[in-house]
């Protein structure tokens, strides 16, 4: 096994999260949730700044891609408040390529032939030194999200419809294009409403361009395809040109997958500007008009899973997977910035098979790394989830302004996001 470190040092490296009402700030009481067409609105529960150092002690590329079990936030104090006091910029994931004796240097932009991205170790003389990979939430503070519990599946895809067709058509009357991302999973089945009046009708589908934030390393004709999951419950009863559809084409071999579809995206936002780009912490990114995911039960998102290393891109727009732990194994998945650069992200969680890690995204700290949908946080863009009531049967956000239950509320904070949001 190639990763092994030290226990977390301190669970107070991570702050408890504070799933806030911000139209509870006059009347900070419970906040009445009716199920059916409300739309309950509150920063999201990671209130969290914390890193994770990750570290690696062999200098095999190939095992880069492994899962890391135990690993030791370093350098992280809690403070009075349980957040982590370092935010000293020169040990953040930016600046981790210091190259000083003995210090390791991570280079996260390297790719290689075995199918890793991530080359973890070099040294000053030759002999392999453990390196170091820091996991970082962008911000801190409440991240502001809108959160629609719906009764079952028709209300959620029903919804959803609303919430797509009106994204397609500001995005098309202003650039001309509506770009989409998919997940594989269920949530495909939640956009069947759309191929329905008055959605069909009223949607320009010539406009649309659907991309995948992930897909299986099978051919596309595969029954474990996202595209072809994907073709059969939606696309193929809509008139998206074929062309529009930007599926994978290379299934050999995972690293040239990911670079293929990279090479991809870059093209369409050369050509003809299908895709904006958006700086995100200094490197560009495609800004897609619309991200859809789903979650797995252990809180993964597209193909990016609990404590893997591809978390920690910070550079590549597609990565590739090589031991997936949900079948199949050989995968390539959208990066955490390229999916936080979108204009808008929504979640699509249905069933009770979902309750236990709804909860633990919004209720429960998690280190960074650790539950990856808690690392979606659009830069500039919006935040939406959609759930129906049995994926939401454990959220108490009844409880969500009762400081004994969920911490001190710290609406100065809130308000600054708010303000933020809407310059
Ligand atoms: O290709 C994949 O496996 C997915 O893109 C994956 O991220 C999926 O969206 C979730 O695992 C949720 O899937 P379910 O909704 O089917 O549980």
């Amino acid at each position: 096994m190639a990763f092994t470190h030290a226990a977390y040092a301190t669970p107070g490296a991570v702050s408890t999260p504070r799933p806030v009402d911000p139209q509870a700030q006059s009347a900070p009481s419970s906040i009445r949730l009716s199920y059916g067409q409300s739309i309950v609105k509150f920063p999201g529960a990671r209130d969290v700044k914390s890193r994770l150092s990750l570290v690696c002690a062999s200098a095999s590329s190939s095992e880069a891609s492994g899962s890391l079990n135990n690993a030791a936030p370093i350098g992280t104090e809690p403070t009075r408040r349980g957040r982590p006091k370092s935010s000293d910029p020169s040990t953040t994931t930016k600046a981790v390529k210091k190259k000083a004796e003995g210090k390791p240097v991570v280079d996260s932009t390297a790719s290689d032939a075995d199918e890793s991205h991530i080359k973890a170790v070099q040294s000053q003389n030759g002999k392999p030194v453990p390196a170091v990979h820091l996991f970082e939430y962008e911000e801190g503070g409440p991240w502001p999200c809108s959160v629609s519990i719906l009764p079952h599946l028709h209300d959620v895809a029903e919804s959803l419809a609303d919430y797509v067709a009106q994204i397609s058509e500001e995005s098309i009357k202003h650039r001309g294009f509506f770009t989409i991302v998919l997940s594989g999973g269920s949530l495909v089945k939640a956009l069947h409403r759309l191929a329905e009046e008055p959605y069909s009708k009223k949607i320009d589908w010539a406009k649309w361009y659907v991309f995948w934030a992930d897909e299986r390393m099978v051919p596309i004709s595969h029954a474990d395809s996202n595209y072809n999951h994907a073709k059969a419950e939606f696309l193929s009863k809509v008139p998206i040109p074929q062309e529009n559809l930007i599926t994978i084409d290379d299934w050999d071999v995972c690293s040239a997958a990911a670079h293929g579809y990279e090479n991809r995206l870059k093209e369409l936002t050369k050509a003809h500007k299908v895709l904006h780009t958006t700086n995100v912490n200094h490197h560009k990114y495609p800004r897609f008009d619309l991200v859809l995911l789903g979650i797995g039960p252990d809180g993964h998102i597209a193909s990016l899973f609990p404590n893997t290393l591809q978390l920690a891109e910070t550079r590549r727009w597609v990565v590739p997977i090589t031991k997936s732990p949900k079948p199949p194994a050989r995968r390539i998945s959208l990066t955490l910035p390229c999916i936080n650069a979108a204009a808008h992200v929504a979640f699509v969680v249905i069933g009770s098979s979902k309750a236990e890690v709804l909860q633990r995204v919004f209720e429960r700290p998690a280190l960074p790394g650790a539950l990856p949908a808690q690392l979606v946080r659009p830069k500039h863009g919006e935040l939406t989830w959609f759930v129906d009531k049995a994926a939401a049967a454990r959220l108490s956000i009844e409880h969500y302004s009762d400081p004994k239950m969920f911490p001190s509320v710290d609406w100065s904070s809130l308000k600054e996001t708010k303000a933020n949001t809407s310059s």
